[in-house]
């Protein structure tokens, strides 16, 4: 890194630059502090998801502004609150970036009509307004605000991270981030009913990738997009992250698991570990926790990058393309119940 000729330019200490390198290939998972976010403001989050969905009428507020598909009334096919799923025991409120203003109207218009070869079927998709809860006006302050402190923070990670892994451009995180099209996610966990909690015990103490059929909080994943900001409520331990594994590892699940991975990674071309994890909640309590997942803008085409032994030939892909095929492709599997 002392080579870097603009190593002058990012105000961190080279050993926070060198921990975060090493934290992003392994294991891909890191404790960020010093961000600014101002403490009462992380409490108010997570107590606003908590009155969300603990209170008296929640189920009322939360099936009118539940997600619905395109066409149906205000759906988008993506904001929203749904209930919990069929395989993962959470229910999600789910904002994105919002496409508002003639512009970026236009904009994405002119977007969409150069793509037209691309999903059609989902005009419209993500294309809605943020929807929040009538019986707490605080959430339309207060979450704002707090994803654009996000936004900063992203910015600032970009930023050492192009630093960190030594880019010819330092600043092109930055730049593929700038204008990104975040999501914000407002997980509500509800204790397991206490058949599927014996379940549970039982993965815990046996293989922790053993749980095919099993109700789990949230199954394994590794998630699709750039950086994810996790701010969890103190429910112990719920987080499960896997650290051990490796190439030698014969279980074809987890072989599924790394080839996943590696689309996630484009950029490092796996370099960079999109670690999977799962949320195992054996508790009696209501757990929240809020994912922020702060992505590339829409336009970005994600190829392997030079640094990392890219070359034109190289597959790529669009983010939005990307965004696209998750939202159809996973979130939209979950079960409604109303
Ligand atoms: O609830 C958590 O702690 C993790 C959630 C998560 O992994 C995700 O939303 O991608
Ligand atoms: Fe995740």
């Amino acid at each position: 890194m002392s080579n870097s000729p603009n190593r002058g330019q990012l105000n961190l200490p080279r050993t926070t630059v060198a921990a975060l390198r090493a934290a992003v290939r392994h294991p891909g998972f890191f404790y960020l502090t010093g961000h600014g976010v101002p403490h009462a403001l992380m409490q108010h989050v997570l107590s606003l998801g908590w009155q969300f969905y603990t209170a008296d009428d929640s189920l009322l507020q939360k099936r009118a502004i539940a997600r619905r598909p395109v066409g149906d009334r205000y759906g988008d096919g993506a904001r929203g609150w749904q209930d919990v799923g069929l395989d993962d025991w959470h229910e999600a409120l789910d904002f994105y970036a919002e496409i508002c203003g003639a512009e970026a109207v236009a904009a994405h218009r002119a977007f969409k009509a150069s793509r037209s070869d691309v999903w059609p079927g989902v005009d419209g998709l993500l294309e809605g307004r943020n929807l929040y809860p009538q019986h707490l006006p605080a959430m339309r302050d207060v979450y704002p605000d707090y994803v654009a402190r996000l936004c900063s923070v992203g910015e600032a990670v970009m930023r050492a991270l192009g630093f960190a892994l030594e880019l010819g451009d330092p600043e092109f995180f930055v730049g593929a981030t700038r204008d990104s099209f975040w999501c914000l996610r407002v997980l509500g966990y509800p204790p397991l009913p206490p058949a599927f909690r014996k379940k549970e015990d039982k993965i815990e103490t046996q293989d922790d990738d053993d749980e095919d059929e099993e109700m789990v909080g949230c199954g394994a994943h590794s998630d699709y997009g750039c950086l994810t900001m996790l701010l969890t409520d103190d429910t112990p331990g719920a987080l499960k992250v896997r650290v051990a594994g490796g190439d030698d590892d014969p279980n074809p699940e987890k072989e599924q698991e790394k080839q996943q991975q590696q689309e996630e990674q484009w950029w490092t071309g796996g370099w960079a570990t999109s670690t999977v994890h799962k949320v195992l909640h054996l508790g009696d309590g209501y757990r929240i926790s809020v994912p922020f997942f702060y992505e590339p803008a829409k336009h970005v085409v994600v190829r392997r990058l030079p640094e990392f032994g890219g070359t034109e030939a190289d597959p790529e892909v669009r983010y939005w393309d990307h965004l696209v095929s998750k939202i159809d492709g996973s979130f939209f599997r979950k079960r409604t119940t109303w």
